[in-house]
């Protein structure tokens, strides 16, 4: 051990050595001077005379003056704190490595501080990027799962700006890579996919990633936004870069030079933003030729600010990932690279399989019943569908004593009837004994749960009539995050998709509704074209006036409700008979 000590190299001896690249690479030097001062190295004296030196290089000279006057203690520290605090000394992290810095076991005990206001900045992000992304939620609002626990690739294609393939994208963590760049120039990594493919999921994972430093990547900062939230401002409403950034995000403390904004203003590359669905912007206007922000400065309505940060006259060199719903236009002169995402592959399936099945036995009863039918592998190679397919599976097949995914066929209709009988079921059903399962029957089920059923089937048609007690059941759940009036009673259906089914399901149920006001529903199709799973303000309410806000103010959803709607023949029938007996 002695032996090992006097082989080192002495701190003061390595500090002379490297004086010049010292002096050029050694930042945030308050938090040299705190940590210095705080463990007696330094007295007041000292502190004021370096804060007195005019230029940061002159500064730095006069710590290694006085640190080396101090003796090698003090020296043996000093390496120590850029050792320690390495975000703030990131420029120094390779001359460490270089020297092959090891500290010894006496300055191991020396407690440092971090007090560099980017470095904690830094730190703050992380730690609140990887609390909000750790878990996946529920939809159902009812469990939480481990994002390790349960994410699983999808099929990432990359490709260029004619949609032509450039092959595939083997791991989320290279998403930020130079590899199937087709326009340099460009500043957005455009994530596209179809409803419930994945695109918000990646982009928790991405968030993830960066939160544990395991992204290919050497941005410092990350903020994530939804698209919608830019939606939620009034016209009139001005903000600044620096609010939108700090305030929708994370705010930086003890910062009182505004030191974190200036740094993010001078370095733009080491920002990642992620924007999610871009669809889901509710402004019937040209996004891409909005008046453009230039200056940071400036305040601006939030939009614009979007529009001048993805087109790159603001924080240009910042990493930009959107994502938006297939059919989405965006002018390709500022996009830099395309990632289609085509949901689970076979082997994805059976990887996903594995993970959200704990039990052997369940595996294997889903994966012989997946082999079975190729129509439901289509179906859950959407990771939405297949989430909804094996949540109803798991519930069902703890309440029954035997339980089949639904057979041959299968649509997306009945996809959403298994879902409707699993919320249902936890109202009416009481919980499933141990020794003895109930005997499942969906009409029943059905029977049982109807008025809630048509409550949520109207309110897709934004008349309401559901219960506080009904919320409880999983079709709807809050707009916490989004939510900036500060009302808690603002809730959205769970998916988009399960809005249109019930739409379209209060529509059939309607019998005073004439088939002409359903083929009228039809044609309104082609006339719209924005998408959004509409926020219900104040659904609990026993008024039946319908709200004002348009019910369909996306093609998308519409396009979906007919979709339901066409199947509804044959799927709903069953439904539907249930229904008017029941009314009888
Ligand atoms: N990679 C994945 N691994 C595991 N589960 C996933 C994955 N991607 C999606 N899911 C499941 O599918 C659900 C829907 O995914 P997500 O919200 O990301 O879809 P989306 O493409 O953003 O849909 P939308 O366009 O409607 O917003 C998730 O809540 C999750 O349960």
């Amino acid at each position: 051990m002695d032996q090992i000590k006097e082989a080192r190299v002495p701190c003061s001896s390595l500090l002379t050595y490297h004086r010049e690249l010292l002096v050029t690479r050694l930042r945030s030097i308050q938090c040299i001077l705190d940590n210095l001062f705080t463990c007696g190295f330094f007295c007041q004296e000292d502190v004021e005379i370096v804060q007195q030196t005019a230029t940061k290089a002159d500064q730095v000279r006069k710590i290694l003056e006085l640190v080396q006057c101090k003796g090698e203690e003090a020296c043996e520290y000093l390496i120590f704190i850029i050792y320690k605090v390495c975000d703030a000394y990131i420029d120094l992290q390779p001359w460490l490595k270089e020297i092959n810095y090891n500290p010894s076991e006496d300055v191991t005990v020396m407690k440092v501080v971090n007090t560099d206001p980017i470095s904690r900045y830094c730190e703050k992000l992380r730690h609140d990027m990887s609390r909000d992304t750790s878990f996946i939620m529920s939809y159902g609002q009812q469990e939480e799962t481990r994002l390790e626990d349960l994410y699983t690739d999808t099929v990432m294609e990359l490709l260029n700006d004619c949609n032509e393939s450039l092959g595939f994208l083997e791991s989320v963590d290279q998403l930020l890579g130079d590899h199937a760049v087709f326009n340099p120039q460009g500043e957005i990594i455009y994530i596209m996919g179809d409803a419930g493919v994945g695109k918000s999921i990646l982009l928790q994972k991405l968030q993830n990633l960066w939160s544990t430093k395991e992204l290919q990547t050497d941005a410092i900062f990350f903020f994530k936004f939804r698209c919608r939230m830019f939606s939620t401002f009034k016209d009139a409403e001005q903000i600044s870069l620096r609010d939108l950034l700090f305030k929708h995000n994370c705010y930086p403390d003890h910062d009182p030079d505004n030191e974190v904004f200036d740094y993010i203003l001078r370095f733009p590359e080491k920002v990642v933003f992620t924007f999610d669905g871009y669809d889901e912007i509710q402004e019937d206007v040209d996004l891409m030729n909005l008046p453009e922000v230039v200056s940071p400065e400036d305040k601006a309505n939030p939009l614009q600010l979007l529009i001048s940060l993805l087109c790159g006259k603001l924080l240009k060199g910042s990493q930009k990932v959107l994502t938006a719903r297939t059919g989405i236009e965006i002018q390709s002169k500022v996009i830099r690279k395309k990632v289609a995402l085509r949901g689970f592959s076979p082997d994805h399936l059976k990887t996903y399989t594995d993970l959200h099945f704990k039990e052997q036995e369940h595996r294997e009863l889903v994966s012989i019943q997946l082999d079975a039918s190729p129509h439901l592998w289509g179906l859950c190679s959407t990771p939405l569908f297949c989430w909804i397919v094996f949540k109803s599976f798991g519930h069902l097949h703890t309440m029954h004593d035997s339980f089949h995914l639904p057979e041959t066929c299968i649509t997306l209709t009945d996809i959403f009837l298994l879902l409707s009988e699993v919320f249902l079921s936890r109202s009416a059903t009481p919980a499933p004994s141990l020794l003895k399962k109930s005997t499942r029957c969906t009409s029943e089920m059905f029977k049982a749960g109807l008025r809630p059923l048509v409550a949520f089937a109207k309110l897709a048609l934004q008349v309401r009539g559901v219960t506080e007690e009904d919320l409880t059941l999983g079709f709807l759940r809050p707009l916490s995050e989004e939510d900036t009036s500060g009302s808690s009673a603002t809730f959205e259906f769970l998916h988009m998709t399960l809005q249109s089914f019930l739409a379209a399901f209060a529509l059939v149920l309607d019998e005073q509704a004439a088939a002409s006001s359903i083929l009228k529903f039809f044609t309104e199709c082609s006339r719209r074209r924005k998408v959004s799973c509409l926020p219900l303000d104040s659904c609990i309410s026993s008024s039946s006036k319908p709200s004002e806000k348009k019910p369909f103010a996306s093609n998308e959803h519409l396009q979906f409700t007919n979709l339901f709607l066409c199947e509804c023949g044959r799927a709903f029938k069953h439904v539907f008979r249930l229904t008017l007996n029941h009314n009888k």
